[in-house]
């Protein structure tokens, strides 16, 4: 399978945060869900992935290439979507697309207008007035007109209607039907990716839990509900993560095959939603 971003071994160091040790990669022609807590190192990664920030170690390649060496030639396959405030904002579409159009080679002006069309985006208008759904569309707009290969966003759904979200959605996957296409975004709505991605990247703490197909993780995670008199040093160790009530327990296990021998029929087992997946990690990790 082709790769079209990977990192490896990637750290970035802040003052309070780093990202630690990163080993991702995104497969070409699939929608991969980014998700990860507030302040997971969700946007710091995407920086990283668009050199807008440079690791302090590790090795980032897209398309099998360096920055260092091919900025151009990568940023050319790139359409990197985000939302509000990164066009000037007194501009009209119409002047933006004169800016933008001639730094890519591959510019089409005939699709421009298709999408501009499409999206029912007005021209002569400022951008300013443009709704939060409307800048990101527009954004998009410019991002497919020069024939991107890799579709960068971040948090492309955050702050958009229900409506409105699921018009992107619809759209995105649309976009798919080009096998060629690769998608990768982040997002804190992780119903959206049931809709459409194929994988879901999962960072917490900087750390890199996951990355497994939608179908992987639904198979390698579930929940678990049953009396406290089960818990004990040792079959805690199938859990993720326990929480404990008067009532009994629910945890969160990545080994449903242990628990089913450890348990048998006295737990039930239901399917993990993917919030599900990230709170109980919020809760630590326990088995390490
Ligand atoms: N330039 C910076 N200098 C210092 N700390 C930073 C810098 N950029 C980000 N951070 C810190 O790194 C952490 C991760 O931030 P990041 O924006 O990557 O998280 P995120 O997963 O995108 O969060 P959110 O979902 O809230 O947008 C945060 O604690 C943030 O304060």
């Amino acid at each position: 399978m082709e790769i079209v971003v990977e990192f490896k071994n990637v750290t970035k160091k802040f003052k309070d945060f780093s990202v630690k040790n990163m080993d991702l990669q995104v497969k070409k022609g699939f929608v991969t869900g980014f998700i990860g807590a507030n302040g997971a190192g969700k946007s710091t990664t995407i920086k990283m992935m668009m050199n807008l920030l440079k690791p302090d170690a590790g090795e980032v390649k897209l398309f099998g290439l360096e920055y260092a060496a091919h900025e151009k030639e990568i940023k050319e396959r790139i359409g990197f979507v985000y939302d509000g405030n990164v066009f000037f904002e007194g501009m009209n579409l119409k002047d933006i697309k004169h800016i933008i159009a001639p730094a890519y080679k591959h510019w089409d002006d005939t699709l421009f207008y298709q999408y501009v069309e499409q999206f029912e985006l007005p021209l002569n208008k400022a951008m300013k007035t443009f709704s939060k759904g409307m800048q990101m569309k527009a954004s998009l707009a410019i991002a497919l007109s020069h024939h991107a290969e890799l579709i960068i966003m971040d948090e492309p759904t955050a702050g958009l209607d229900p409506i409105f979200r699921r018009e992107l959605l619809v759209l995105l996957q649309e976009l798919m039907v080009d096998d060629n296409r690769t998608i990768f975004f982040s997002t804190h709505i992780t119903t959206d990716l049931d809709r459409i991605a194929d994988y879901i990247a999962f960072i917490q703490r900087g750390e890199l839990v996951f990355n497994q197909s939608i179908h992987d993780v639904a198979e390698n995670y579930a929940l678990v509900k049953g009396g406290m008199e089960l818990l004990d040093r040792d079959t805690e160790k199938a859990f993720v993560h326990v929480h404990r009530a008067p009532t009994g327990f629910e945890a969160l296990t990545d080994n449903i095959k242990a628990v089913k021998n450890i348990f048998g029929d006295s737990v039930v087992i239901e399917q993990a939603s993917l919030e599900d997946i990230m709170y109980y990690f919020k809760g630590g990790i326990q088995h390490v």
